[in-house]
């Protein structure tokens, strides 16, 4: 066994999200979101699930903060909903919006927990999707409208920012893949909504900046990684680009100025053409306070050619899976920090989302997830690695802290160190929230 030892000024926290969570969809003024359309779609979603009731943490967060309280973390991340501050994303503000956000950032500052704030985590007003959304330029400026006004009304109270939550799957899973909101499945379109939202992302930045208010800002791509079966080049340029896809096609642009030529090619061989403006990569390329990533999964891949979009395949090497059926692949958080920093510096990282999915149910009061136990063990492990070879770690926030609406495949996937009864609404706090806190507690477990 082995003590693994965090540094002092390590922060803990949890993550969550406001489709994923809230409910009270159509309460308080809460305008249309992408997601409440998608999911009413018939197929969209496991068991037509949709985020009207999810957790109910609208009325209830004041208890969700209570199990964050006993969990003694230090930062609680949490998403703005759009619809909720403006229903038709421009236009007139919703006070009832800015007063339910009030109420969740006023507990937890009395709780002594640092709110961390994202701003866009995928609930699109309906309103601008059917002007174009993230295709329409005219959405970028909407964004930078509704951050400058939450930027000036919790200015003092929350002064942790992220901008976009995964703009990979904001983009590509959404409107190439197709299996997110708004279910689109064309590259050209999920390429050029890559760029919008990346100038959204900078633009935003500029408008923090502008603003003068005090605090912290950045974004939280998601990220992955992929091992090359071989060392022959094919099988390494292959890993390289998927890999690439989500971490070098979003974070070159930031924090070099430019999209990464081996990605530029590629896309461009797929009839890919970026309408990029003039301005636009200074747009982008701002600087930021620290990185939000990511990471869940990863696995061993080698060159195919005309497989998929960038010429790879898996191959079997039957890792553990967790119960959503993504392999368990602590190396790869390991290997991918390490690229991050060997990519652009020392830029401080907070790990904005790591969890895993297990479907375990209450017993008697009880809920024995060994599985997130050991995956939180072996991830929490890897990132000890990472920051023993330099990696600028500043925390680490589980996702999440409760079971929630997990997009397509609706309530039947359970990401949460809490249970929820979807139907009683009760938590049940699961081994993991116990192991969790006392892991916080002593800034350090036994592996
Ligand atoms: C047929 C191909 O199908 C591909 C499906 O591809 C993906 C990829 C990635 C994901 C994914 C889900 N999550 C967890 C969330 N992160 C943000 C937070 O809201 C969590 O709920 N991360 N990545 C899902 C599906």
């Amino acid at each position: 066994m082995a003590i693994i030892q965090f540094p002092k000024d390590m922060k803990w926290g949890t993550a969550t999200a406001s489709y994923q969570i809230e409910g009270a969809a159509n309460e308080d003024g809460r305008g249309v979101s992408i997601w409440d359309t998608f999911s009413k779609t018939p197929g969209n979603v496991v068991n037509g699930d949709n985020g009207d009731i999810a957790c109910d943490s609208y009325h209830r967060f004041e208890e969700d903060i209570e199990l964050m309280k006993e969990l003694g973390i230090d930062v609680y991340r949490f998403s703005i909903a759009w619809p909720r501050i403006f229903p038709n994303g421009t236009g007139e503000i919703n006070q009832k919006g800015l007063d339910y956000y009030h109420r969740l950032v006023d507990k937890l500052i009395e709780s002594d927990i640092e709110p961390m704030c994202t701003l866009y985590h995928w609930d699109l007003p309906q309103a601008l999707q059917d002007k174009g959304g993230w295709n329409n330029r005219e959405t970028i400026d909407a964004f930078v409208q509704y951050a400058e006004v939450i930027f000036k009304e919790f200015s003092g109270k929350i002064n942790k920012w992220l901008t976009l939550n995964e703009p990979w799957c904001i983009s590509f899973l959404s409107n190439y893949i197709g299996v997110h909101a708004p279910g689109n499945k064309n590259l050209q379109l999920a390429a050029q909504i890559s760029h919008h939202l990346l100038v959204t992302h900078g633009l935003t930045v500029k408008k923090f900046r502008e603003t003068g208010i005090d605090g912290q800002i950045g974004f939280a791509p998601n990220t992955t990684w992929l091992e090359p079966y071989s060392n022959r080049q094919e099988d390494i340029d292959a890993c390289n680009r998927e890999i690439g896809w989500y971490v070098e096609w979003f974070m070159d642009p930031v924090f070099k100025g430019s999209y990464p030529d081996f990605m530029l090619e590629w896309f461009k061989k797929k009839g890919v053409e970026l309408d990029i403006q003039d301005g636009d990569m200074e747009k982008i390329n701002q600087p930021i306070d620290f990185l939000g990533i990511n990471y869940y999964t990863g696995h061993i891949a080698r060159h195919k050619e005309n497989e998929g979009l960038l010429d790879w395949e898996m191959v079997e090497m039957n890792y553990d899976r967790t119960d959503i059926g993504w392999p368990i692949f602590p190396e790869g958080f390991y290997k991918v920090l390490m690229r991050i920093k060997e990519s652009y510096g020392d830029i401080p990282i907070y790990i904005t989302e790591n969890g895993s999915c297990y479907n375990d149910e209450p017993e008697n009061g009880q809920v024995k997830d060994s599985g997130r136990i050991n995956y939180l063990q072996q991830h929490l492990t890897a990132l000890s690695r990472a920051i023993a070879s330099g990696v600028n770690i500043k925390g680490y926030i589980t996702w999440s802290l409760m079971d929630n609406f997990e997009w397509a495949e609706g309530y039947t996937m359970r990401f949460g160190i809490v249970h929820v009864n979807y139907r009683t609404l009760e938590r049940t706090k699961k081994d993991s929230y116990y192991w969790y806190k006392q892991t916080v507690a002593n800034n350090w477990f036994e592996n």
